[in-house]
């Protein structure tokens, strides 16, 4: 029996249900490059044709597969099919085995190192007695079979000794460098997509016949994947199918101030009574929890570690010694998801809506995507008051004389002396004098002031609850908004919500003294960050 997962340029890309079921596969593939909706298109195939398997769903994010197709979700909360508290698991997957039922493992609200234990003992215990082909799919591998840590070890007997008793094993991890080898080098079959951290590239390069072959991981989309292995024929890139259902799995939008809290954020129903189509239900956020939100990293501190290592410096190259690593720390940055709302237009004025990310700490903007990208924005404007703002945002670059300032900012003639002495004190403008002798104050600014219409950023990112230590916020919603008022007056703020972003600092020595290194903790580059 085939299953069609996908296509290969214009040719549909089948694989051999017989082989994904009792084999043993890996999904890898970094955050956001479609590891979940390749599962899902898996699974749909695999309801489709009535071959059973379990998900074990840690994001709650597959029951969306319920509204298609005939299974059992045993889970937390009342809409779930079964309690996973009180489930007798033995009895329930002994049915699911025999009928070829799909069961999703929901254990995104449970102990779930104590719940994956449980299943993968009672699972590898009916198997060998009843030896019936059945697939065992763990999402989120890297969490349950970790390279240093507490590894659950009947998944990696099963990844041993699954296949003779019909069960068989699909493994999917963002971080194959952070999954014992031992499961993955017993992997059969690699489904592979884009992947851009070294040690990433490193760990998945058994697979490949070259270095080049695995650099092209990098520049894969997200969907597209290399199938290697037992599951093809050869080497192939291909590109997973649409899904039948919805995709739940999609980085909740912030919206404009404190999204509404979710009293039941999930719905799922065999037979959904016709209504108009809903956007998915987010679950719910730790801001609707009251918790601060921090974005979850995707480098481990030994990982920065081995970065700022290559980093070190010598004063002379050769004689000197390296620099030393003396501390290396997680430290969360906080930023705001900011809009604003304002009045604007050349010839109608209607209400027009900003939106951007705030470093809160030094005023920048930020970009975050698959890391944090600064751009000066407003940082230098803080600090100063709003006739100095006023001043500096509506100065020509060619400058203007005193009265000239008094007109286009009406404000009176004192507090514009005021305040372009303020503005020459920080060096944001010079004193010229012009042939006629009149003196005229020329900007100095090193960057332009952005254009609210120009600014339509927002933030995608998966976020948890905030562990660990923050950077202490500089810059409030009330520095902001005032600001922001100075340079357009009609201007509110319509949403604000902090959100910290992960940082490892790092500090090298050398006799000389220390510097402090800012790392990404989702790229691991370099930022232009400071001890602030
Ligand atoms: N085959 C595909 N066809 C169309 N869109 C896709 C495909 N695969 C992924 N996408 C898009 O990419 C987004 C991210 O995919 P997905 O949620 O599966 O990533 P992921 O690897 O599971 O990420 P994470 O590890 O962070 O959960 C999806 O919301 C979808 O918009």
């Amino acid at each position: 029996m085939e299953l069609a997962i996908g296509k290969t340029g214009d040719r549909d890309l089948v694989v051999d249900a017989q082989e994904l079921v009792t084999g043993r596969t890996c999904i890898i593939a970094q955050s956001g490059a479609g590891k979940s909706w390749s599962i899902a298109v898996l699974c749909e195939q695999l309801c489709k044709a009535r071959i059973g398997f379990c998900l074990i769903d840690t994001e709650g994010e597959y029951f969306s597969l319920k509204d298609r197709f005939e299974l059992c979700w045993v889970g937390s909360g009342d809409d779930c099919d079964v309690d996973i508290e009180r489930v007798d698991l033995a009895e329930l997957m002994r049915n699911a085995i025999k009928s070829g039922t799909p069961v999703i493992y929901d254990v995104s609200e449970t102990q779930m190192q104590e719940k994956v234990t449980e299943l993968t003992t009672v699972l590898y215990d009916l198997e060998s007695e009843l030896r019936k082909p059945y697939l065992l799919i763990v999402e989120e591998a890297d969490k349950f079979i970790p390279q240093s840590g507490e590894s659950i070890k009947k998944i990696e007997e099963i990844s041993r000794r699954g296949r003779k008793r019909g069960l068989g094993i699909l493994v999917a991890t963002q971080r194959p460098s952070l999954v014992v080898k031992n499961v993955l080098s017993q992997c059969n079959s690699q489904i592979i997509g884009k992947l851009s951290i070294e040690n990433d590239l490193k760990a998945v390069g058994v697979f490949f016949g070259s270095r080049k072959e695995v650099e092209e991981l990098s520049a894969l989309e997200p969907g597209e994947f290399f199938v290697m292995g037992s599951l093809a024929r050869e080497k192939v890139k291909m590109r997973f199918g649409r899904r039948e259902t919805e995709h739940r799995g999609l980085t909740p939008k912030l919206a404009p101030g404190k999204p509404a809290r979710q009293s039941t954020p999930r719905t799922p129903r065999a037979h959904p009574p016709p209504q108009p189509p809903q956007p998915p239900a987010p679950r719910p956020t730790p801001a609707d929890e009251g918790v601060d939100e921090a974005i979850v990293p995707v480098l481990i501190r030994e990982e920065a570690i081995d970065i700022a290592k290559s980093r070190r410096r010598r004063k002379f190259p050769f004689l000197d010694p390296e620099e030393r690593i003396v501390a290396a720390d997680a430290v969360y940055w906080p930023l705001a998801q900011v809009e604003v709302k304002y009045i604007g237009g050349l010839l109608r004025k209607t209400t027009k809506t900003a939106s951007f990310v705030l470093d809160l700490v030094a005023g920048r903007l930020v970009d975050v995507n698959r890391g944090m990208k600064m751009k000066p924005g407003f940082s230098e404007l803080f600090g100063l008051d709003e006739t100095a703002v006023k001043i500096i945002a509506r100065l020509p670059p060619g400058g203007s004389t005193l009265p000239e300032i008094e007109a286009d900012t009406r404000e009176a003639p004192e507090t514009v002396k005021r305040a372009v002495k303020d503005l020459e004190k920080r060096k944001l403008v010079t004193e010229v004098k012009t042939a006629g002798k009149a003196t005229v104050f020329m900007p100095l600014l090193l960057h332009e002031i952005p254009r609210l219409q120009s600014l339509r950023q927002s933030l995608q990112v998966k976020t948890e609850p905030l562990r660990g230590s923050p950077r202490p916020q500089k810059i409030r919603e009330s520095d902001l908004r005032s600001l922001l008022k100075a340079i357009e007056p009609t201007l509110e703020i319509a949403g604000w919500r902090t959100v910290y972003y992960p940082v490892y600092e790092v500090v090298l020595a050398a006799e000389d003294g220390e510097r402090r290194l800012y790392l990404d903790g989702i790229s691991g580059r370099d930022l232009p960050l400071s001890s602030v």
